[in-house]
């Protein structure tokens, strides 16, 4: 008689580039896992790194039906390799946060009576209003911006309220860029998802709801009361609440998976789907946070997520209702002079040797004997600026450092100012302060502990290789009621 089959449960990312997929048992073991990249999968749809970025170099849109086809394969792959999909008690996902995907009047009843018999992607072709969704690397929406925090009070009001001042990205301004540009477009549109509650959509057979989590990449959302801004819906576009719905907690189970996966792939009819995510959110969940931890992501852009109780809303970086916790907070800082920049001054001043760069770092003294720099080869987020710009001992600006001084500068003047923003938006340093430490920069210890003098805190390294996708398992398997 053979044991029965162990539970096993989905985590899914809609990333940019590609379509991933974890299975893991109970005790988190991943089982499966599998993916499908959108250029050299689905050639048909023409993609570089998964978008097509437009003439006018701003706007940058992804297909919606290349995300859906590259569901179909994945499922098909699956089933191929005899992936036991009746064992699946759950599954959750993440997508790329702020893009934005545009259902035609009608769809919904579509999506509740799929065929088993057809894939996804051909019963849905006709139930887009908008087949190029607008994505995260959108930058086509500053008029948007500019009226959108015009009307509700200015920058800063924006952010106390949402979380974020207006960013080009955030998916209130692109719907508001589609409402003025193609009001009939927006007028036959019956709802409006993110790609984390599309992605949720596809496995419920209905509209799914948006979670809190990714609702606040949208300029939208009142994140303390968690309801959407009514000043704010009104600034993009008229009606807009009715086709978002309801945002829900990032916890919550929306049902069932649809007929349709149980009678093509055979998952079973209890099989929960639990609020997808957005795909930074998935990834905090997947370091298991404490309040009061950071997470440093040390790759070519450098991001860090904080885990905040009582945030401070500032211009800088943005606040998100936490993933996990519902009364607690996310705040994320994005960085664009990460590791391209260390890279840089490396060639420079290590020629092109880690092993150097750290030698000089050993060398020199915390606190560089006063001497501080900062380092923007490319515009950089926060603070918007540009340029290198160097202190001495003194206060005087210098136009160079000796080598060993220009390297420690480097890494000390990066992790002072995550520091800085850190606690402008109301991020304490706690006793049981740990920093989770991942990215290719991560590997370099000479560099962890400039990090932890900075922060007064201990560092470790993990790995977060899929971490969107084990988050989102993680977040399957937390949220059924055996283990809430
Ligand atoms: O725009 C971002 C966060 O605000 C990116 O990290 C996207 O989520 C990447 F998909």
């Amino acid at each position: 008689m053979a044991a029965p089959a162990e539970p096993s449960y989905l985590g899914w990312d809609f990333s940019t580039q590609q379509l991933k997929v974890i299975a893991v048992d109970e005790q988190l073991r991943v089982i499966h896992e599998d993916s499908v990249n959108f250029d050299k999968d689905l050639p048909e749809f023409g993609t570089q790194g998964g978008v097509h970025v437009h003439s006018d170099r701003l706007t940058v849109t992804s297909p919606v039906l290349m995300w859906v086809k590259a569901l179909d394969m994945i499922l098909e792959k699956m089933k191929s390799s005899g992936f036991n999909f009746s064992r699946v008690k759950a599954l959750s996902g993440a997508g790329q946060q702020h893009g934005s995907v545009y259902w035609k009047e009608g769809a919904n009843s579509v999506l509740q009576n799929l065929s088993p018999d057809l894939p996804l992607h051909q019963s849905l072709k006709s139930c887009f209003s908008v087949s190029n969704s607008p994505v995260w690397m959108d930058s086509s929406t500053t008029a948007q911006c500019c009226s959108l925090e015009k009307a509700v009070g200015g920058a800063q009001k924006l952010a106390e309220v949402t979380g974020s001042r207006a960013y080009e990205r955030f998916t209130g301004n692109q719907i508001a860029k589609i409402y003025s540009q193609n009001p009939e477009v927006y007028t036959h549109t019956e709802r409006i998802s993110l790609v984390s509650s599309f992605a949720a959509s596809l496995f419920l057979g209905a509209y799914a709801p948006i979670d809190y989590s990714d609702g606040s990449g949208m300029n939208l959302l009142q994140i303390h009361e968690k309801v959407w801004s009514p000043a704010c819906l009104d600034a993009c576009a008229p009606g807009l609440g009715k086709k978002l719905g309801h945002p829900v907690p990032s916890s919550k189970v929306l049902g069932c998976v649809s007929p349709y996966h149980t009678q093509r792939f055979g998952f079973n009819s209890g099989c929960k789907v639990v609020a997808f995510t957005g795909d930074n959110p998935a990834s905090m969940a997947a370091m298991r946070l404490r309040e009061g931890d950071i997470a440093i992501s040390l790759g070519t852009s450098d991001t860090l997520f904080l885990w905040i109780k009582e945030p401070k809303a500032a211009l800088e970086g943005h606040i998100l209702c936490s993933p996990v916790d519902s009364q607690a907070y996310m705040a994320m800082l994005c960085y664009k002079n990460g590791s391209l920049m260390r890279e840089k001054i490396r060639d420079e001043h290590a020629s092109g040797s880690w092993e150097e760069f750290s030698k000089a770092l050993l060398s020199t003294a915390v606190g560089n004997d006063g001497n501080v720099g900062f380092y923007f080869d490319v515009m950089e987020i926060i603070p918007e600026t540009v340029g290198i710009h160097r202190f001495n001992t003194h206060n005087n600006r210098v136009s160079t450092f000796p080598k060993e001084l220009e390297i420690r500068a480097l890494i000390e003047g990066q992790f002072m100012a995550k520091r800085i923003h850190a606690e402008k938006l109301g991020y304490t340093i706690l006793p049981t302060t740990r920093i989770l430490a991942t990215g290719g920069a991560s590997h370099n210890k000479a560099i962890l502990q400039v990090l932890s003098d900075v922060f007064s805190a201990p560092v470790y390294t993990i790995d977060t290789a899929n971490s969107a996708c084990l988050g989102s398992a993680y977040r399957a398997i937390h949220c059924l009621p055996a283990f809430a």
